[in-house]
């Protein structure tokens, strides 16, 4: 199915549970205490597609890191879980989660230039506002972390990148800097720890709400491949496109000869094969244990 298109929930709850919003591979529901649960699907997105075959137990791998770095990050801020006691048909793949009022705002961290950022600052070299120094290539390390907002898309579009400026007018000055600086001490926190295990996290989206009372929460997922760009240290070169930690088996069959696909064709993609699920499952695995030390059972 193409990104346009919200997919239909794998997962059969219980009486009480309403489905509010399904994204391309994740899926929220509001629990009959009036709460959220957060799900987490074997689906996988590729080239603005979500892909027809899932990745078997890629949800509960990327739940299980979200936790995990939750975790590590309730210093620096408080977080929108409550439990991961969740109904048994998403066990281990569903967080329930306290409703915040959201922010509008995606809340990117860059440490290295690549992606949207990369064409940003070819055109303008600035990215968000942000001006950099010249010279710099796709992959390159950024002198600092810089914050890089973006707006919500609508499913199947592309989010849009903002200045902060425009951050301060949809949000307030206060909460725009309070955002800035969260982002930017968690995906430093997070890089600096990625960093000892070997892997480079390039940037990172985060989502953050606020309680009645105004605190800031972090909510939605964390540091997941799929909300962030890891790269495996021993492999980096500024100059091209990175090889991703987690989808390079996927991005390189469906781009080659044997898929028979033309991802310009807007046609949809087609089926994986088997020993692909199996190495990308098996990325999504080694992510999560060179990152936390724990085996992924
Ligand atoms: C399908 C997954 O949801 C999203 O993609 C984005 N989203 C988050 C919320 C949200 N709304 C209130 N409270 C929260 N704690 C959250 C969270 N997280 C709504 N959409």
């Amino acid at each position: 199915m193409s990104s346009a298109v919200a997919p239909t929930p794998e997962y059969e709850l219980p009486e009480g549970y309403t489905h509010i919003y399904s994204g391309k591979v994740r899926d929220l529901y509001k629990t009959p205490d009036d709460r959220l649960l957060f799900v987490a699907s074997d689906r996988i997105s590729a080239y603005d597609w979500v892909l027809p075959t899932p990745i078997p137990d890629k949800g509960r791998i990327l739940t299980a890191m979200s936790i995990w770095w939750f975790d590590r990050l309730s210093d620096l801020v408080p977080n929108h879980v409550i439990t991961t006691n969740v109904p048994d048909s998403v066990a281990r793949r569903a967080m329930v989660c306290h409703r915040l009022d959201m922010f509008p705002v995606e809340c990117v961290a860059r440490g290295y230039l690549t992606g949207s950022g990369l064409t940003e600052y070819q055109a303008q070299k600035s990215v968000c506002g942000v001006n950099l120094p010249p010279g710099l290539k796709d992959g390159s390390k950024l002198p600092k972390t810089i914050f890089t907002p973006a707006t919500k898309a609508e499913l199947g579009e592309h989010d849009e990148n903002v200045t902060f400026d425009e951050v301060v007018a949809a949000i307030g000055q206060d909460e725009a800097q309070q955002l800035r600086r969260l982002t930017t001490l968690v995906y430093d926190r997070a890089a600096s720890i990625a960093a000892e295990r070997g892997l480079i996290l390039a940037d990172t989206k985060l989502e953050f709400g606020s309680r009645p009372d105004g605190t800031i929460v972090l909510a939605d997922e964390v540091l997941t491949p799929d909300s962030s760009r890891y790269w495996p240290a021993d492999e980096w070169e500024p100059g091209h496109a990175q090889p991703s930690f987690d989808k390079q088996y996927v991005r390189d069959w469906l781009t080659s000869p044997a898929s028979g696909w033309d991802r310009h064709s807007g046609e949809a993609p087609p089926a994986l094969p088997d020993d692909v699920v199996e190495k990308t499952r098996a990325k999504y695995v080694e992510a999560y244990e060179r990152l936390t030390g724990k085996r992924f059972a």
